[in-house]
């Protein structure tokens, strides 16, 4: 016993001098014998993830912004953590993400603990099963037949608006549109709603969201950190963690509507055709495995995930844009009044023949970005950028926002300038415009959601007259990324009072 006393400094001791030589023998790595060890950047942001986690976690989601500021110091090839190289040349966008290649992604899966959902999929012959189950249940034909579905939904939000005309009061478009895309995913991958667009504050999936997002910086640096959540009741987490409580009950009503499914309820209420969830039950491209609840629930979550908060924002920046700048809405609302003289019809086909609508979804979509964060791609194959060989099996990323406001590209990036999209002047900038990604992993919504910015947008603008409240461009413009762009941390959203149109 004393024996064993004695020896406990020592064994202490040798403890520290173990886990110290560990990390000698890791930087040394790290910094000399790894085969990054070469590629330009912050010898800190070489040595330890730390140096992402500072400015993701304690500056809150600021590493996109510090990464543009090293890009303009070293050049466009940046090692940004031991394992990672990330490039900025629009040019080299379609080399990162090809069509036709299956690759890995590594990273996003801990995220947000659906690693099995499709976005998040690490290997690529997953990934490929996984997108074809899903992919007929998004191609143009599928949205078509569920188009009365979103028409309902953006007919109770014009009954929404007219009674916001009537009450004189500022409606928040930024609590109005997560609770009215929320109510189109909904429909489309379980077969029902919760009303969101109908509730008197428009309840939605938007706090929950906004959460996951600062949630996802901390477990990206500590991956024990979402399973560890799961094994606490949900009950102690909102006590510890109370801005936690909207993504706990969106996750415990999800794993509830799954489980429901599964053992043969039906939740189906609506008149679609079909749901993507039931789609997804009988796809012959998923092994058994693949239909197992906890991979439902994730590709559920992913689904509702990526079909509410992308393009609410879309249609919260367009909407901004288009009432802050009285000539352009005096154009938009002038072709729509041409476009549909009754006003009553706001039909898909007529509005996409609208080139100046066309051209708001587009700048729109482009000040959106879709996603903020870096997109990371393991290639099978050495890739040659410039001088620069990066070895097969890197992890190597781009960002949407660095070709967004790629000045040579789109310049005067930050304006919201619909007529850059029009006549010649559009010619050769759609290759550029990258909101939804590229290749094999790019966004599979993306019918719906030029579908639903068409409907809602034509609506609003032919319907209505706006007048902003309290509100200005740092509403809509990025001011973190939480894998989604976050807005400046005391917006109050954009607000708007509502007038009638007149004609
Ligand atoms: C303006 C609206 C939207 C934008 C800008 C957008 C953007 C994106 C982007 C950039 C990606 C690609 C990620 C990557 O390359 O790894 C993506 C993927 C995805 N998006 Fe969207 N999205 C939008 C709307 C939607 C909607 C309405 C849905 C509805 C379901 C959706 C569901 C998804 C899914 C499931 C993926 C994963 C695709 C895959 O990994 O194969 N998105 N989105």
């Amino acid at each position: 016993m004393e024996l064993g006393l004695a020896c406990a400094p020592l064994l202490v001791a040798y403890a520290v001098a173990t886990v110290a030589a560990y990390w000698v023998a890791l930087l040394v790595y790290r910094l000399v014998l790894h085969p990054l060890a070469k590629f330009p950047g912050p010898r800190l942001a070489a040595a330890t993830t730390w140096y992402e986690a500072y400015y993701d976690i304690v500056q809150g989601g600021q590493y996109s912004k510090k990464i543009s500021e090293l890009h303009d110091l070293y050049g466009p090839v940046l090692r940004v953590t031991p394992d990672e190289i990330h490039i900025r040349d629009s040019r080299f966008f379609d080399t990162v993400y090809p069509s036709g290649v299956h690759l890995d992604k590594v990273g996003w899966d801990k995220r947000f603990g659906t690693e099995n959902g499709l976005l998040m999929t690490v290997h690529g012959a997953a990934h490929k099963r996984r997108r074809a189950a899903l992919a007929p249940m998004f191609s143009r034909r599928s949205i078509l037949d569920f188009i009365h579905i979103i028409h309902g939904h953006v007919d109770t939000f014009a009954v929404r608006l007219q009674e916001f005309e009537v009450r004189k009061e500022p409606m928040n478009l930024t609590n109005v549109f997560p609770a009215l895309t929320g109510d189109v995913i909904m429909d489309y991958f379980f077969g029902f709603n919760q009303g969101q667009i109908k509730s008197p504050d428009f309840t939605s999936f938007h706090a929950a969201f906004m959460n996951m997002g600062s949630t996802g910086h901390w477990a990206t640096q500590f991956h024990f950190i979402l399973p560890m959540m799961d094994m606490i009741p949900d009950w102690i987490v909102a006590k510890l963690q109370p801005a936690a409580k909207p993504l706990l009950d969106l996750r415990s009503q999800n794993r509830s509507l799954v489980q429901q499914t599964l053992l043969g309820t039906d939740l189906k209420r609506n008149d679609a055709k079909t749901t993507v969830f039931h789609e997804l039950l009988h796809s012959k491209h998923l092994v058994p495995a693949e239909k197992s609840q906890s991979r439902l629930e994730d590709e559920a979550m992913t689904i509702v995930a990526g079909g509410v908060e992308t393009t609410a924002y879309a249609l919260n920046v367009a909407s901004y844009h288009i009432i802050a700048n009285p000539h352009i809405y005096a154009r938009l609302h002038a072709d729509l009044v041409a476009a549909l003289p009754d006003g009553a019809s706001q039909d898909l086909l007529t509005l996409e023949q609208i080139p100046y609508l066309r051209a708001c979804i587009m700048e729109a979509v482009r000040l959106t970005y879709g996603l903020s964060a870096r997109n990371p791609r393991t290639h099978d194959k050495d890739i040659r950028y410039k001088q620069w060989l990066i070895p097969k099996r890197t992890c190597v990323s781009m960002s949407v926002p660095d070709v967004n406001h790629d000045e040579d590209i789109f310049p005067h990036s930050h304006l919201f300038v619909p007529e850059r999209w029009l006549d010649g002047a559009g010619v050769g900038l759609e290759k550029y415009m990258v909101s939804f990604g590229r290749g094999t992993r790019s966004c599979i919504g993306v019918n719906l959601a030029w579908a639903e910015l068409y409907i809602v947008l034509g609506t609003m603008f032919r319907g209505w007259k706006f007048e902003l409240f309290e509100t200005g461009v740092r509403d809509v413009e990025m001011g973190a990324d939480y894998f989604i762009p976050h807005v400046w941390r005391g917006s109050g959203g954009v607000r708007v009072l509502v007038g009638a149109s007149g004609d």
